[in-house]
């Protein structure tokens, strides 16, 4: 993994005495799994050290169970760089809270959600807020509904023993997906500054009332045949270490209500799964119906802002039909970064947080109430999972979910037009 420019010249500014603390810099990684460690943020640290942008005798990794540091040696020398999973419910959450308390104050720690480390999803603040051709689109009065798609398009690759305790939903959705949630939903922040961002976005979460199950649909995938694909063979239950009777979901929609000014009344749509037929996470803002429209055949605009593959952002559009005739056709403003930012390196997720780290900025990274929040919304639900109440909907490896999960979204207000076009090269 190379080092960015950016990031050399950030580091670099230490060198020249700009972070104070630099000299001291230690980042533990906590609770990362050995796999992510090793491939993700180790690499990224190694690369620092061998352009010799960081101080290899003043860094420290170290697993904190296995940490042998003292309190004292913790405090003050550590930003502790926490991975999910941060408990697996509220209490847990909380417990597991109260003992890193006792241990490094809030602004010491790092919590990660690699997606606040996407280029796409870092654009969102900027995005809405230095647009004024949004600002006042982005409201109950024009969106009839928001959905945040996150699809991954393997299983779950023989880590079945670790997703059957986790599920879908503890994976990506409490976590990444509700992290955009709020930096779709959230008011504008008085200035840049990390706390100001992360308070408008508590303030979200506090606005939404625990799930139940009838605002899911949840799904487990079974065997399918897509040729070439050998994965597609095994279903969900006959990965080693998944129990033959389990009814961990490996899919789920959910809908989200914002009980404020702005979005009163407007469904969040959160679509999550594995083994599906693309890998594909994004958002797509569905303005409401052209009112008192005398073309007949008018379909709804749509924002989309596609996170991957292919970072992009585009607004599904009606155009006259280009000639003589005088119907209407659909398309679309197209800003895809391969084109519009040919060349341009968009860092890894993970090489921006570790840089932020060291940099010191909490922006991207999690806090404390955030994560409370999110465990208050989901908890419920969730216990009523792990008691086995929900029966999972049978899915093929490959396909796009259940029906169940396009009956509700259906049932939400949203409206599917089919549109494919393929620039020509
Ligand atoms: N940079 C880019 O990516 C750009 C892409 N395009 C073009 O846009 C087109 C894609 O259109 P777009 O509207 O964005 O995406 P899709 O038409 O693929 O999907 C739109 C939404 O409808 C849902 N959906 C898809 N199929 C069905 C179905 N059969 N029934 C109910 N719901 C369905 C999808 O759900 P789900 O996500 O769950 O499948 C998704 O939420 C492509 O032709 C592409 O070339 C244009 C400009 C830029
Ligand atoms: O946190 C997780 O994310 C990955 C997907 O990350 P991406 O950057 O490739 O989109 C997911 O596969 C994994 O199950 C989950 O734990």
């Amino acid at each position: 993994m190379s080092v960015s420019k950016d990031a050399q010249q950030v580091l670099a500014s230490f060198k020249d005495g700009v972070c104070d603390d630099c000299a001291h810099l230690s980042i533990v990684v906590l609770g990362a799994s050995g796999d992510l460690a090793k491939k993700k943020i180790y690499p990224v640290l190694w690369s620092l050290f061998k352009h010799d942008l960081i101080d290899k005798a003043n860094t420290m990794f170290a697993g904190y169970a296995r940490s042998k540091l003292s309190h004292d040696d913790l405090v003050g020398r550590i930003k502790p760089f926490l991975k999910k999973p941060f408990g697996k419910d509220s209490e847990s959450f909380a417990k597991l809270s109260d003992h890193l308390g006792k241990l490094f104050t809030e602004d010491q720690i790092y919590r990660i959600d690699h997606y606040l480390g996407k280029e796409m999803v870092q654009n969102l603040i900027l995005l809405r807020f230095s647009n004024r051709i949004l600002s006042p689109a982005w409201h109950r009065d024009h969106i009839a509904c928001v959905t945040i798609t996150m699809k991954e398009p393997f299983g779950t690759k023989g880590r079945g023993g670790y997703f059957d305790e986790f599920g879908i939903i503890r994976d990506v959705m409490q976590n990444h997906l509700l992290q955009i949630l709020t930096l779709v939903a959230m008011e504008k922040p008085v200035s840049q500054a990390s706390d100001d961002i992360r308070d408008e976005k508590v303030k979200v979460l506090k606005a939404i009332r625990p799930l139940k199950i009838d605002d899911v649909v949840l799904g487990q995938y079974v065997a399918s045949n897509i040729p070439g694909n050998e994965e597609s063979t095994m279903g969900y239950k006959d990965d080693k270490g998944v129990p033959k009777d389990s009814k961990t979901p490996t899919f789920a929609t959910a809908v989200f209500y914002i009980n404020n000014e702005r979005w009163d009344g407007v469904p969040f749509i959160v679509k999550c799964g594995k083994a599906l037929n693309e890998k594909k996470a994004e958002v797509r803002i569905q303005f409401k119906d052209q009112p008192a429209d005398i073309f007949g055949q008018t379909v709804r605009n749509e924002l989309v802002i596609r996170v991957q593959p292919d970072e992009a952002v585009y607004l599904k559009m009606n155009v006259k039909s280009p000639g003589m005739s005088f119907e209407m056709e659909q398309t679309d403003l197209d800003l895809s970064y391969n084109k519009r930012f040919e060349g341009v390196r968009l860092p890894d997720a993970y090489e921006r947080l570790v840089l932020e780290v060291i940099r010191g900025s909490a922006l991207h990274f999690v806090r404390t109430d955030e994560l409370e929040e999110a465990w208050r919304i989901f908890t419920p639900l969730l216990h009523d999972i792990d008691a086995g109440k929900v029966e999972p909907i049978p899915y093929k490896f490959g396909s796009r979910g259940p029906e169940e999960s396009d009956e509700l979204v259906k049932k939400l207000g949203y409206k599917y037009t089919e549109y494919n076009w393929q620039p020509k090269n």
